[in-house]
């Protein structure tokens, strides 16, 4: 079964809180938004294999350590994960970036694609698929399910806000898939918005409304 995660770091708490604030404007919200993908990418990271590298420090030789060479990319479900990802390059900055455009029919709440650009070696890289809200469910879900189709084998999936309907549909779908997330929020209204929530994330990022 996914290993399921809420990161509860009081840094990543207090960012959160300010983030749902309503009257907290476009620019702002970016900033944070980015500082708390800056904190979930460290967190997240914590079981990267390391190997041991011989160096010489102005003092004497040594065997330190250094991250064993792993590929990374970072993956973010257009738009609002776009909000995520220099937080996460400025923890993993050798990391590849790809696209998956997804928007969430206003209606049916279903996922619709738009765009695919990924690295082309992706298959072979340790992927972190971004999106600040996880709501059903429905926009991960197919977002992870491209990428199986496109050869990743492994992912994580991180969300800065998600409701209990949202983990439970994505641990149904991808039981094999780790995911992180800041906050665990209380239920889906009847648009399909996460209460409390913050809002619609794209939005608030973009200053779209
Ligand atoms: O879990 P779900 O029910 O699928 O909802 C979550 C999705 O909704 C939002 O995107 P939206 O469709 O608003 O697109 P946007 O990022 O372009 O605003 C959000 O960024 C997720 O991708
Ligand atoms: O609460 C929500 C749900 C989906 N998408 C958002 O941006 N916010
Ligand atoms: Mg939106």
């Amino acid at each position: 079964m996914a290993k399921v995660q809420i990161m509860d770091h009081p840094l990543i708490q207090h960012k959160i809180n300010f983030i749902r604030r309503e009257d907290v404007g476009s620019k702002d919200f970016r900033t944070a938004v980015s500082e708390i993908a800056s904190l979930m990418c460290y967190e997240a990271t914590r079981d990267l294999e390391l190997q041991d590298v011989q160096i010489k420090t102005p003092i004497c030789e040594m065997t330190g350590k250094e991250l064993a060479g792993k590929k990374l990319a970072v993956i973010p479900i257009l738009r609002a994960g776009l909000g995520m990802v220099d937080g996460m390059l400025s923890m993993i900055p050798a990391a590849k970036v790809g696209h998956i455009g997804l928007y969430r029919d206003p209606e049916t709440l279903e996922p619709v694609e738009y765009y695919c650009k990924l690295p082309v070696d992706c298959e072979e890289r340790e992927v972190f698929v971004v999106d600040p809200m996880l709501a059903t469910g429905g926009s991960l879900v197919a977002a992870v399910t491209l990428l199986k189709q496109k050869g990743v084998k492994r992912m994580r999936a991180m969300c800065i806000l998600a409701a209990p309907e949202g983990v439970k549909a994505f641990e149904k779908a991808h039981p094999d898939v780790d995911l992180y997330i800041g906050a665990l929020d209380d239920h889906l209204n009847d648009h399909g918005y996460i209460v409390p929530g913050l809002g619609d994330a794209g939005d608030r990022i973009f200053g779209t409304k």
